[in-house]
């Protein structure tokens, strides 16, 4: 497909994923409208680009997408903290999982390309590195209503899809609602205080270009499926902040290691779920950054 015929509707647009993709198309001149379920919170974003959309309401679903007639949907959008949605389940479900349904109910009998992004939680931990056939077991609402999304479009015989698994995102963002631990361990750091990070919990973490890129090349060349996309590297979050703290030039000692029980989250995490990404290197001529230079390339001062 010519790029001069793509038109991407984005979810979750003021998320830390939505709005590198919105960046992203706006720089490449890709028609794209930007969707969040309240206002545009992108300085550059122009509101003739955004649309108000809530996955969980069908009637904007149907309106938002009708309207704009997108070829592909990259449905970002999610309740993303793991802890709330150990707490408020109903809500956890309605987003990622009946957000989804809705949006398949919506483009069902059309050719539009769905991208789903979903997550290693939907894994239990126990294998290190998980392959795009493994076997799900999530341990978290989280997790369960994010495999959900997935079985709801595996379900569906939709065949126009693709889903991408990533695991723990870095980078920074515009006002964002949620903080992730990168920038949050980067502003404990340079504030000179000490931070407990478990060294029980070992994940893939991904740089959000990184993700923005294998987004980007699924829309260019139309790759259905499932896909792993992450970092290179398996880290226990004590490795994987120690590293950020070297960086930024932080005292490696203030960053101690704890284990999970000591930090005793309200969801249970998997202890291994990095994501082996052989696939999206052969397929999709995945190549994720390198550590060091994903950081050079990250404004911290942001
Ligand atoms: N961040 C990570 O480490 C990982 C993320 N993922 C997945 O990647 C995707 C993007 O994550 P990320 O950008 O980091 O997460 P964010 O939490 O930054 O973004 C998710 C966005 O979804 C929006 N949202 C929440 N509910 C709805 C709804 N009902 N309708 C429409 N939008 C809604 C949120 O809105 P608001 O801004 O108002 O809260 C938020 O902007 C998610 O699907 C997540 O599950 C997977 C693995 C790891
Ligand atoms: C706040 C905090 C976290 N951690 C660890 C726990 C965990 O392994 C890691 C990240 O913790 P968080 O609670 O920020 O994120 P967490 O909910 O564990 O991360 C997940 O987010 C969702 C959206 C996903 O889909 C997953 O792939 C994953 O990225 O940092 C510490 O060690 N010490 C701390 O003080």
């Amino acid at each position: 497909m010519s790029k001069s015929t793509e038109k991407v509707l984005i979810t979750g647009s003021n998320g830390l994923l939505g709005q590198k993709l919105v960046k992203y198309f706006q720089e490449h001149n890709i028609e794209f409208l930007a969707t969040a379920p309240n206002e545009n919170k992108l300085s550059f974003c122009p509101n003739k680009n955004f649309a108000i959309l809530d996955i969980t309401n069908m009637v904007k679903i149907e309106e938002v997408i009708q309207s704009f007639n997108p070829t592909h949907i990259i449905n970002t959008a999610a309740m993303t903290n793991v802890d709330a949605c150990e707490e408020q389940e109903t809500e956890c479900f309605n987003v990622n999982a009946i957000g989804v349904a809705n949006i398949i109910e919506e483009i069902e009998g059309t050719d539009i390309h769905l991208i789903q992004i979903s997550t290693d939680f939907i894994f239990d931990g126990k294998k290190k590195l998980y392959a795009e056939e493994d076997t799900p077991n999530p341990l978290s609402n989280y997790g369960k209503s994010k495999w959900r999304g997935e079985e709801v479009i595996f379900e569906s015989g939709y065949n126009n899809f693709t889903i991408l698994r990533t695991s723990i995102v870095y980078g920074v963002g515009e006002k964002l609602n949620k903080g992730n631990i990168f920038s949050w361990a980067i502003n404990e750091l340079r504030a000179g205080k000490d931070l407990n990070i478990v060294n029980d919990q070992f994940r893939t973490p991904t740089f959000v270009d990184d993700l923005v890129q294998a987004c980007a090349k699924v829309v260019d060349s139309n790759e259905f499926g499932v896909y792993n996309i992450a970092g290179g590297e398996l880290l226990s979050m004590h490795e994987y902040i120690v590293k950020v703290a070297n960086y930024v030039g932080a005292d490696v000692k203030k960053v101690h290691a704890i284990t999970s029980e000591k930090l005793n989250q309200k969801a249970q995490r998997p202890i291994s779920s990095g994501l082996d990404i052989d696939k999206a290197k052969t397929e999709l001529d995945y190549i994720p950054t390198e550590f060091v230079l994903s950081l050079s390339k990250i404004d911290l001062d942001n």
